[in-house]
């Protein structure tokens, strides 16, 4: 990506982040109904996708918060993961097993659970005891027919292609990207079966989606965006 694809990135985060803090504003009126809107979204998918696990994220303040959504999920015994963050690093992932309230906070604020591995083993580990619950047999290889992950990857905004503008620091293109961690070659025995399961879904409000994202060679994209409206498909696969 070029330089003014950088900025024209920049100047995008700068006017959306100042959206999201008008509706935290906003918010403080109006306790808001959105939390429950996207419980709802989620538990359709999942009802659809039937995952292993699912990967979500903890909200900060203006961001769509799935706290609700994986509360159920946590609730119905989903094995539910969510990343925590060490600059200029992949994402590691980990297990919640209790209370989102209750995990600690981390880089940044954000909620983060305590005992982390690096996303490739975590859900390497998830797939394994989710087949063993199944009696399927482990191995996060267990190729055709295997149920799905779902990643929900917050973002500040997505295009009609699923591409998405995050927050600048590179940890879900690191981790999941085409030249992020799970990327390789398809004689990678292990990576490769692991990641042909996974299904990322973006998440932002309705207002975020728009037309026409830059794209750098390294951004990862989604198979479909869910607002507070519902789940959007993408146009095609870029
Ligand atoms: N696979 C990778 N290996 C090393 N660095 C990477 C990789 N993917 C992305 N980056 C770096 O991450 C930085 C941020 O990228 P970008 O602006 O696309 O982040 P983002 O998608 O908005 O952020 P985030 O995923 O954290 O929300 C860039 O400087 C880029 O070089």
């Amino acid at each position: 990506m070029n330089s003014s694809g950088t900025s024209a990135k920049s100047a995008l985060r700068a006017s959306i982040r100042a959206r999201r803090t008008a509706r935290i504003d906003a918010s403080r009126a109006d306790s808001g109904g959105a939390p429950a809107l996207y419980a709802e979204h989620v538990a359709k998918l999942v009802r659809a996708v039937r995952p292993a696990a699912v990967v979500g994220y903890a909200a900060l303040p203006g961001e769509p918060s799935l706290d609700a959504a994986l509360t159920a999920l946590l609730d119905s015994q989903t094995p539910v993961l969510l990343p925590a963050t060490r600059k200029g690093e992949p994402l590691q992932l980990g297990h919640v097993t209790g209370p989102l309230d209750d995990l600690p906070r981390g880089t940044w604020g954000i909620r983060e659970p305590d005992r982390t591995l690096p996303a490739p083993e975590a859900l390497a580990r998830a797939a394994d005891t989710a087949a063993a619950g199944a009696g399927v047999g482990a191995g996060a290889g267990a190729g055709a027919g295997a149920a799905p992950i779902l990643v929900l990857v917050p973002g500040l905004a997505y295009d009609t292609r699923g591409v998405r503008l995050g927050n600048g620091g590179g940890f879900y293109d690191r981790t999941f990207g085409p030249q992020g961690q799970f990327a390789g070659g398809v004689a990678d025995g292990v990576l490769a079966p692991l990641r042909a399961r996974l299904r990322f879904v973006g998440v932002c409000w309705d207002d975020e989606r728009t037309d026409d994202l830059p794209r750098a060679a390294w951004d990862l994209t989604v198979g479909a965006v869910l607002t507070e409206s519902g789940l959007h498909r993408v146009t095609s696969d870029t």
